[in-house]
């Protein structure tokens, strides 16, 4: 079983302000109320794409309950731990460009953040956790590292998107996957990253450190699949950005997808990035049938 885990999950407020006057008052041309957090993006992606899986998190509030009866449409499984705060609401601004404001996150009480750990006491060696996002403050800076001691105590892999510090522990204990976009690599090793060349170096010293596999996601630049051996890089197909939230999240599921169906690593590749694409020319999560439509238009050249 796939589960992910969402320590701070949001609604994503998509508001359209095209004009956007600051300072004034401005009416907004539509609004969007769709539940948010890297791990359940995934977990939504996942279903799309057949893959059966449990979103894990804490949510709690009229917020919360909002999230957990819009998954529940969706038919996705969910095992949350109810916490006594609110869960955030994330604002997306369109206004030409996408502006993003995200709350911090309630407080999680030391009983919340235990009972999220022993719903992890039934993992088995077959199962894959997606760790993704930011972690709310008073959960402290090493909760992702006692989820992981977990997983690999019961001999489960896991996946994790974060950055920095986080990132750098967790690939010591052979994360499934990482995907930095390459923003996020450069970051990560303090160099610039200024071509594809450099991005494939660094990729590989992530494999070094530690991961089975790397995706260096460049939004509409490409991406690569790195191995050990070499590296593939993709085109994304062309097409009007529509909204770039959940867009990474979407090209982990598609890869995760397909890899957990069996697929092969190149095939998985494709799917991850037709998923990541076709939600960025999404106004949501893209849907089965976009991510069919744009495979064929992702092309994978060997890079040397
Ligand atoms: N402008 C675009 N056109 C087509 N595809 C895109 C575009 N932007 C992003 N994507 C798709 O989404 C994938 C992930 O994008 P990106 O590199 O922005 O990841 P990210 O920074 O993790 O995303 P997020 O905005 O979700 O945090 C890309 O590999 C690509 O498949
Ligand atoms: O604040 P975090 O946890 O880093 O990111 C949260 C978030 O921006 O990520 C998702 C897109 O990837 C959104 O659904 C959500 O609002």
């Amino acid at each position: 079983m796939i589960y992910t885990i969402t320590l701070n999950p949001s609604i994503d407020y998509i508001v359209e302000v095209p004009g956007l006057q600051w300072g004034g008052l401005n009416r907004m041309n539509r609004d969007l109320k769709l539940p948010g957090g890297k791990g359940i993006n995934v977990s939504r992606m996942l279903i799309r794409l057949g893959t059966d899986n449990t979103a894990l998190g804490f949510v709690g509030g009229f917020t919360g309950r909002h999230i957990e009866e819009f998954l529940r449409a969706e038919s996705l499984k969910t095992d949350f731990v109810h916490i006594a705060g609110e869960t955030r609401i994330n604002i997306k601004l369109k206004h030409g460009e996408e502006t993003e404001i995200n709350g911090q996150g309630p407080n999680i009480t030391p009983a919340e953040r235990e009972n999220l750990l022993h719903k992890l006491s039934g993992l088995q060696k077959e199962d894959i956790v997606v760790l993704s996002g930011s972690v709310p403050p008073s959960l402290g800076g090493d909760f992702y590292d006692r989820i992981i001691k977990v997983c690999r105590e019961a001999g489960a892999e896991f996946v994790i998107d974060t950055t920095g510090e986080p990132l750098m522990r967790a690939l010591a204990h052979q994360p499934l996957l990482v995907k930095p976009n390459h923003h996020e690599l450069s970051e990560l090793f303090g160099v610039s990253l200024e071509s594809r060349d450099r991005i494939v170096t660094y990729g590989r010293k992530l494999l070094e450190l530690g991961a089975k596999h790397v995706l260096v996601s460049m939004a509409g630049d490409g991406a690569f699949l790195i191995t050990p051996d070499t590296a593939f890089y993709a085109n994304v197909p062309p097409g009007i950005l529509r909204n770039s939230v959940g867009a990474g999240d979407s090209m982990i599921a598609g890869f995760l997808g397909r890899l957990a169906l069996g697929g092969d690593l190149l095939e998985s590749f494709r799917t991850g990035v037709a998923s990541g694409s076709a939600t960025a020319l999404s106004d949501d999560l893209a849907g089965e049938e976009q991510i069919r439509e744009l495979l064929p238009q992702v092309n994978l050249v060997p890079w040397l």
